[in-house]
């Protein structure tokens, strides 16, 4: 009897894997590079895998099938593709994958950026959207903004005076996190108890969400291939000194209420008035993860488009001097430099898109992943595909753009292309649902600082150095920086 029961069993399961077997055969995948067993095209990935990902589209097409390990992807690498993953097909195509080690970091996917397209998700980016992250919010913080760009100028005149070296990538970061820290946490910095914890929280979570996780693409191996790697130890690490971190932010808050203008006093509120979302009631875990989103999201992001607009500037004299130009002409020796003072600068408008095109800071934006079976372009793209938007390859199609890898920012006069998210030419910032939503306050900081470089100070090369020495080349992480860090000497102007 037993025997009868093991093989109806086994008829049972065969005949469910040769019928799996069989749609698969006759789903119609977009086109990919010959794949390896068990690894699939993980090898091909190279240290830049959005440049060697761009180098297969080319071959393959603006909808590319790529496997890694048990992972099915397609990669999308036309503004016409893209707009159907973000605006056609936005809804079936933006959820996002289950990653390992960001699901431990955001306890439990209990955040913004890397959780599922699901009830939960819709409530807590409408809260987001409509509490933290308004244009009336981003105005309200602008004396934090306006205090800690002084204080860098302050440190950039000293800096000068002695004639020394300023590194960009290090200090930008300083800044934008001193920012982030005052906006989201309601702490100063500089000279406080949790100014080592900070440096420790943000470089050990960026590495661990930058790393190779095997478990994301072995079932059972991988994990152990990350507890032999270390990947596994060091995410637990990085998540007790973060959780620590956030207890010790949060108990300043609960210890004076007076602090009510920040994200911290923001989420507490919601926390003690028991708001729902979705089915779930919001707690302290929907807090902290929220607060990693605003540490993750805010601070390199910032920091690094800041760093690459000087590194771009310095590498071409010509646009610099006409960038500082107008800045000059427009402010007229006015010192209070504010934000509304962008509104006047067209062409350091247009030098900042110029970045974002030839540096879009997260190259491939976040992964994405499809709720539903979607066909898109003729082609059938099975429930739980990874979608990889490559916006660096977008960024550099030469039909679209004119001597792609030149900076120019004088291409945007004639052609209205932007970054907000209407146009699929152009997506630092992503694009549909999953669009960015701290992109306003992000802006803010990048053009104060920028107006205030540029019209305070002359900035030179160290000793030897020339403009065609600049080294433009990026290195890959969960952010792009500049791979070696921009190192400029200030120098005071008249209008210092
Ligand atoms: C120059 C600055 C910034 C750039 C270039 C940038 C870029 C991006 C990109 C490309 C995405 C992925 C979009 C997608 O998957 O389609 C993203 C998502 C996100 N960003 Fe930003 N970002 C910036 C600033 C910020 C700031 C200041 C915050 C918060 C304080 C923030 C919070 C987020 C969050 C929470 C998400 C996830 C959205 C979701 O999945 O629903 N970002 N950002």
């Amino acid at each position: 009897m037993s025997l009868l029961y093991v093989i109806v069993a086994f008829v049972f399961f065969a005949s469910i894997l040769i019928a799996r077997k069989a749609k698969k055969k006759t789903l119609n995948l977009p086109p990919g590079p010959p794949k390896l067993p068990i690894i699939g095209n993980l090898h091909q990935l190279g240290s830049q895998p959005h440049r060697s990902i761009s180098k297969f589209s080319e071959k393959y097409g603006s909808l590319m099938s790529l496997n890694f390990g048990k992972v099915c992807t397609v990669v999308v690498s036309t503004p016409e593709a893209a707009r159907d993953v973000l605006k056609t097909f936005d809804v079936d195509c933006c959820s996002r994958p289950y990653l390992t080690y960001a699901a431990r970091i955001t306890y439990g996917l209990n955040d913004i950026a890397f959780s599922p397209y699901n009830k939960y998700w819709r409530e807590v980016r409408k809260m987001a959207v409509v509490e933290l992250f308004t244009g009336k919010r981003v105005q309200s913080l602008r004396h934090v903004r306006e205090d800690e760009v002084a204080s860098f100028v302050d440190f950039l005149k000293q800096s000068a005076s002695a004639e020394n070296l300023v590194n960009f990538n290090q200090k930008l970061m300083k800044l934008s996190g001193s920012v982030i820290c005052r906006v989201g946490f309601g702490i100063n910095l500089k000279g406080s108890k949790l100014e080592n914890t900070y440096d420790e929280v943000i470089q050990g979570t960026m590495e661990v969400l930058g790393n190779f996780a095997a478990a994301d693409y072995f079932p059972v191996i991988g994990r152990f291939i990350d507890w032999i790697t270390g990947l596994h130890s060091k995410c637990e690490k990085v998540f007790k000194a973060m959780d620590a971190f956030f207890d010790q932010c949060i108990k300043l808050h609960l210890d004076d209420e007076s602090i009510k203008d920040d994200f911290i006093a923001l989420l507490l509120k919601l926390e003690r008035e028991e708001t729902e979302l979705g089915e779930f009631q919001f707690t302290r875990n929907h807090t902290k993860g929220i607060l990693l989103d605003v540490l993750l999201g805010g601070i390199d992001t910032a920091a690094t488009a800041m760093t690459w607009v000087m590194t771009h500037l310095i590498a071409n004299p010509r646009v610099l001097k006409k960038v500082q130009a107008e800045i000059r002409e427009v402010i007229k020796n006015k010192d209070d430099i504010t934000e509304e003072d962008i509104e006047g600068l067209e062409y350091l408008k247009l030098v900042i898109k110029e970045t974002f095109r030839i540096n879009p800071l997260l190259p491939l934006l976040i992964p994405r992943e499809t709720s539903n079976d979607v066909k898109i372009g003729g082609y059938d793209i099975p429930k739980k595909t990874w979608i990889h938007v490559n916006a660096w390859a977008i960024h550099r199609n030469p039909n679209i753009w004119k001597d792609p890898e030149v900076f120019i920012p004088e291409r945007f006069i004639e052609n209205k292309i932007d970054y907000k998210g209407l146009n699929f030419e152009l997506l630092p910032f992503g694009g549909g649902r999953r669009m960015c939503p701290g992109m306003g306050m992000g802006m803010a900081l990048v053009h104060l600082t920028l107006i205030n470089l540029l019209y305070r100070f002359d900035w030179n090369l160290p000793e030897g150095m020339e403009a065609k020495d600049v080294d433009v080349e990026e290195s890959y992480g969960i952010v792009c920086p500049k791979k070696t860090p921009l190192e400029l000497i200030p120098v005071i102007t008249k209008w210092t």
